[in-house]
């Protein structure tokens, strides 16, 4: 075992800093003492006799997190000695964890995403926790829209992961380019991390939850300290044209957050909830008929299979999956041209929201119940009722509260179809906007991969009430 304490002279600070680790964390004390858990280091290397330590952290306990290097001159050690405690440290702070050191990464950067400060918060922010970190970077802004897809259809395969520094709609977009890609199954495994900087930023919120699910630093450490987690993604066929949908479709009044907020872009997050107060007020029925292959309808059972899926540590002990055999196509449509084992849901609705991940957005928990992994589409539909009960529902929603509320019907289920009973409207997926035209949606169980230091969405789900609300 190598020494595992130092003492260094930091460059510019009168008093003699002494590193210490276990194999938790990097203590840091010149008086008083601060405790870095090793997740959070990412980097150290020796310049002839002086030593760096990189690690992300918080000044005050409600900053954000910010990058710190400690550089000073080691005193009481030769430069072998400090070799051996830089390279026990840097393994217990990766490979100690089941992550590689040096990751090769694709970075996508939209500079118009969002308020278009990508591009400057990758460069400032970023970009030098990646290079602490010793990660190669292989950088491309996108100059239009769909360039993102044309980057994902013929990228080499050869990263460990993408970097998304964008909103959600540039997910959309990589995710149908590795659809196209001349070998769709090996594009997928590509764990995607995203940056958030768009107005959407629904998929961050996922992996980092609430706290940090804005902070790019904490999504900074993802890219660099996160592991492999396996996500189902939906295929989205309408007129016989399939597209992948990673998060949502959204019918009638959920459809008004996405549809016709465009121009509100410098609102931020808060468009979707101007669209969705703008629909309340407008209150038009949803003219539709929803069909769906249920897998659970039970609300309590589908909370408990949440709650033991949390409790597993390890993000691939997932029920086994049939190999794939061929590589060149996507996995092929199970459930389209039968009706059997079908049910209609035979209410009138003023939305449907149906979709993957708990949060579409920074107030909307959309879907508190869904698993990242399950091969299940989360199915919220809101049949309709007085506005006041709409309400309430709405002032669930910041925190998924609404799924208890019994006349919110909540599904779970393989696939599910849409026929439109009048003949306009539109349906949002992703945020794109399609026509109001029949379609079907099935999921494709662990298809793609997201980087997560958790190993599920980060979203806490919404206790179950002790007595049913009214
Ligand atoms: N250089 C560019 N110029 C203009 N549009 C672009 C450019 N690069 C990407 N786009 C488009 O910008 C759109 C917005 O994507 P993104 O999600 O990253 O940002 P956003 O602000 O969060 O938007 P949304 O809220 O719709 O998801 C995408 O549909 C993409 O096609």
């Amino acid at each position: 075992m190598s020494r595992r304490d130092l003492k260094i002279r930091v460059v510019g600070a009168k008093n003699l800093y002494s590193l210490s680790f276990t194999d938790e964390e990097l203590t840091i004390a010149d008086g008083r003492a601060i405790q870095v858990p090793l997740r959070q280091v990412v980097g150290a290397q020796r310049n002839d006799h002086s030593l760096e330590v990189s690690y992300i952290g918080r000044k005050k306990k409600t900053d954000p997190m910010s990058l710190t290097k400690l550089v000073g001159i080691a005193e009481d050690a030769e430069d072998d000695v400090l070799d051996a405690w830089i390279s026990t440290l840097l393994h217990l702070a990766y490979e100690g964890m089941g992550v590689t050191r040096g990751r090769r990464l694709k970075v996508v950067i939209n500079p118009h995403g969002g308020t278009k400060k990508g591009v400057a918060i990758f460069n400032k922010t970023v970009e030098p926790i990646l290079r602490a970190a010793n990660c190669s970077l292989d950088v491309i802004h996108t100059t239009r829209a769909g360039h993102a897809y044309e980057i994902a259809k013929t990228m080499s395969l050869d990263y460990d992961a993408m970097v998304i520094v964008s909103g959600d709609g540039l997910i959309h977009e990589v995710l149908n380019g590795f659809a196209h890609h001349e070998q769709p199954i090996n594009a997928f495994k590509i764990p995607l991390a995203p940056i958030p900087t768009g107005s959407g930023n629904g998929l961050s919120l996922n992996i980092l939850g609430m706290d940090d699910g804005f902070d790019v630093c904490a999504a900074a450490l993802n890219v660099v300290k996160g592991l492999s987690m396996k996500i189902d993604v939906l295929s989205f066929t309408q007129n016989g044209k399939r597209t992948i949908s990673f998060m949502s479709q959204a019918l009638g009044l959920a459809a008004d957050l996405d549809i016709g907020t465009d121009n509100l872009r410098w609102m931020g997050e808060s468009r979707f909830m101007f669209g969705f107060l703008r629909g309340l007020v407008q209150f038009k029925p949803c003219p539709i008929e929803l069909s769906y292959k249920a897998a659970e309808l039970d609300k309590n059972k589908m909370f408990d299979t949440l709650i033991k899926r949390r409790m597993k540590d390890n993000p691939d002990d997932v029920e086994p999956q049939a190999p794939e055999t061929d590589l060149t196509a996507l996995p092929p449509l199970k459930y389209s041209g039968t009706d059997e084992g079908w049910t209609v849901l035979d209410v009138p609705l003023l939305y449907v929201y149906a979709g993957k991940g708990p949060y579409v957005g920074r107030d909307l928990m959309t879907f508190p119940m869904s698993l990242p992994d399950d091969g299940l589409i989360d199915i919220a539909a809101q049949p309709v009722s007085s506005r006041g009960e709409v309400l309430s529902n709405l002032g669930g929603a910041p925190k998924g509260e609404h799924y208890w509320r019994p006349n919110l019907r909540y599904i779970k289920a393989h696939a599910y179809r849409v026929k439109p009973l009048a003949p306009k409207g539109a349906v949002a997926v992703d945020g794109e906007v399609f026509p109001l035209e029949e379609f079907q949606v099935e999921a494709h169980q662990g298809l793609a991969r997201l980087l997560s230091p958790h190993g599920y969405y980060a979203a806490d789900p919404p206790p179950r009430p002790s007595k049913p609300p009214a």
